[in-house]
């Protein structure tokens, strides 16, 4: 089913973002890698191109932050592989010093990447349909003291994600909007956890919950890919729980419109 997909991946230049970007290239779709890393982008997109042919992927340096950088970005993704139907909002950072910056990342960077996927993809304006999966976090779903400002970008992107899957008029535009909501995974993000104020406790609290390994989450990510209804579903992926897959509407709080 994913062989014909075109993906558009953001923050695909290491962690979550790159595995994801493999994981797709696996299963034989196409995928324009997007991150801020250049120099780490290219190296990728040489590496991936060995590996899975040149037609099948290409890097383009993308700062999600930048409304016009991210469109501009996109733009060129659609020209060199003429259409995405797959945009994976996956760039983000942890910086409890510089909200404005995470917002404009993990929150702006998100919605930006989504409208655009919309605007591109949606049948009733000429597209081919598709689907926009919003990387959040478990840290969108339950409060954690330690992380306000980083608990409200996710939480704000699992509030976008669940009201643009509530839209009736999602069914004409042929899109579909999944939310991926993994909890602490083996990435370099997590060393930024460490930089808050109490980082002990934040040691402490990993140490009771575990640590996801990468390969786990992107097995949450290609169930909520590969289902031929993702919309509105959340997929959490923990240590201590694995993956688990909530269907739209599952509890009374899910959607009430
Ligand atoms: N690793 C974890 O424990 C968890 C991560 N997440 C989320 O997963 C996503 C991916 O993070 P990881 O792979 O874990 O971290 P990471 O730090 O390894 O990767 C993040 C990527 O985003 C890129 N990026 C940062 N700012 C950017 C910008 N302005 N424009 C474009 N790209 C930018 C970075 O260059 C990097 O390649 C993030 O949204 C993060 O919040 C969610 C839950 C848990
Ligand atoms: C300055 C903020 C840094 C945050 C970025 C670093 C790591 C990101 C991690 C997450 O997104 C997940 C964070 C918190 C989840 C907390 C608890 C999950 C409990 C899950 C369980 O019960 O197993």
């Amino acid at each position: 089913m994913l062989l014909q997909r075109t993906a558009f991946v953001t923050g695909a230049a290491q962690g979550l973002g790159k595995a994801f970007s493999e994981a797709l290239l696996e299963k034989g779709a196409r995928v324009c890698l997007t991150d801020i890393q250049t120099q780490k982008g290219l190296l990728l997109e040489s590496e991936l191109q060995k590996k899975y042919g040149k037609d099948k992927c290409m890097f383009m340096q993308c700062d999600v932050s930048s409304a016009t950088n991210l469109r501009k970005s996109f733009n060129a993704a659609v020209s060199q592989f003429g259409h995405i139907d797959l945009v994976v909002n996956n760039a983000g950072i942890g910086d409890e010093s510089n909200m404005e910056k995470m917002i404009n990342i993990n929150l702006m960077g998100a919605i930006a990447g989504s409208a655009l996927g919309v605007e591109h993809m949606r049948k009733d304006k000429g597209g081919k349909g598709g689907v926009v999966i919003n990387v959040a976090s478990t840290a969108g779903l339950i409060p954690v003291y330690l992380i306000p400002s980083y608990c409200a970008t996710k939480f704000g992107l699992v509030g976008y994600h669940r009201s643009c899957a509530s839209n009736p008029h999602l069914k004409e535009m042929g899109v579909q909007f999944g939310c991926l909501c993994p909890a602490f995974t083996d990435t370099d993000i997590l060393k930024d956890v460490l930089k808050v104020e109490y980082p002990e406790e934040v040691k402490g609290i990993i140490q009771q919950v575990g640590i996801n390994p990468v390969e786990r989450v992107v097995q949450g990510f290609l169930q909520l890919v590969e289902s031929p209804n993702c919309n509105g579903d959340i997929v959490t992926v923990s240590a201590q729980d694995g993956i688990q897959y909530q269907k739209k509407g599952s509890n009374k709080w899910s959607s009430h419109l």
